[in-house]
């Protein structure tokens, strides 16, 4: 039995390995009912991996996880009534129409006769794509096709919904719209929403964040509480000499820096009042300046000691070219 107050996911010690890579490395979290979770990280970090366990697509190497109450891997077929995905590939019919699609879908998922009709509407509705439900998916943009993806993955009132990447490449105007459809859904369902991003601005929309790296979860928090916990500003420059920088950085104020993105970067207290202090006694030329409050960005930094994008850059190779492989 399930209760309201019982966490709507709950994991512990969970483990995937593929031969000797250990994608996830024993992970432990709950989600609460009601949640928008967000799961950050870069290319390669064991998003897809942990979310596919919850999921039931794939068999966790070790742990356990319980969504909606249900053990993913001894209670599958509950854990698969009370889920709703929207995972990276789509897996729409692209020759049948969107309501064609979303029908099939509540066949499958025995959603009962008298209801189906609402209840297509009502989702298609809110994703703004009732007025093109007759059209055929594969005319459809890569943005309808997961916004339907969407729709269809709340057809049968999940009660978690699991997105993967939902707005990964798709253009800034359907992420926000997307976004839009994310936060409508909170107030108008009684639904827990998981999702695994790596975008850092979007991640600021969920109530609680887990940040993985490596197959580990390094913290958990609300994206304020993370940024607070930083405490610092971020200051990048550009100068005539890197490395004479840094270590000047190092010798006259005892501050670590280092090369981010191309920029010298380093924190500290109050950046801007600071930034006087930088141009009369570094002793290096410096091109420019940028100073900036604490951002999901920095929080990352904090805890991995790397930015996202230079994570993915060392680990995502292999990653993205799964992803792209998937398109
Ligand atoms: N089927 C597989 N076989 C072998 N290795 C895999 C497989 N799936 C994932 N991996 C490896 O497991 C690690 C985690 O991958 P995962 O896809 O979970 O990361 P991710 O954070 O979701 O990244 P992305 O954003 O690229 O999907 C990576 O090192 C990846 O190469």
């Amino acid at each position: 039995m399930t209760t309201r107050e019982a966490p709507a996911v709950a994991v512990r010690g969970l483990r995937k390995s593929y031969g000797a890579v250990e994608a996830v490395k024993g992970v432990e979290f709950e989600v609460r009912p009601g949640e928008v979770f967000g799961f950050l990280g870069p290319n390669g970090a064991g998003k897809t991996t942990t979310i596919s366990m919850l999921c039931t697509l794939i068999r966790p190497t070790g742990g356990s996880a319980l969504v909606a109450g249900h053990d993913v891997v001894r209670e599958r077929d509950q854990v698969r009534r009370n889920i709703g995905l929207v995972f990276q590939d789509p897996t729409l019919d692209g020759y049948l129409s969107a309501e064609q699609n979303l029908r099939f879908h509540a066949e499958l998922y025995g959603v009962p006769k008298d209801v189906v009709g609402a209840r297509i509407r009502q989702v298609m509705e809110m994703v703004a794509l009732w007025d093109r439900k007759d059209a055929k998916v594969n005319t459809f943009s890569g943005g309808m096709k997961r916004r339907l993806e969407i729709a269809r993955g709340l057809l049968h009132s999940p009660r978690v919904l699991f997105l993967d990447e939902p707005t990964v490449g798709l253009d800034p105007q359907t992420r926000s719209a997307i976004w839009g459809y994310i936060n409508k859904l909170r107030h108008t369902e009684d639904i827990t929403i998981f999702m695994t991003t790596h975008y850092m601005d979007e991640a600021e929309y969920c109530d609680r964040i887990a940040i993985i790296d490596h197959g580990e979860i390094v913290v958990i928090d609300s994206p304020e509480e993370l940024k607070a916990s930083v405490g610092k500003d971020r200051v990048q420059i550009q100068t005539a000499d890197d490395a004479t920088a840094i270590a000047a950085l190092k010798e006259r104020f005892d501050l670590d820096a280092a090369v981010r993105e191309g920029t010298v970067t380093f924190a500290v207290a109050s950046g801007e009042a600071f930034v006087p202090r930088l141009f009369s006694e570094l002793g290096v030329p410096i091109r420019s300046v940028s100073v900036s409050r604490p951002s999901l960005d920095d929080v990352f930094m904090n805890y991995t000691g790397s930015t996202i994008r230079d994570a993915e850059g060392e680990s995502g190779g292999q990653s993205y070219m799964r992803a792209m492989a998937r398109r």
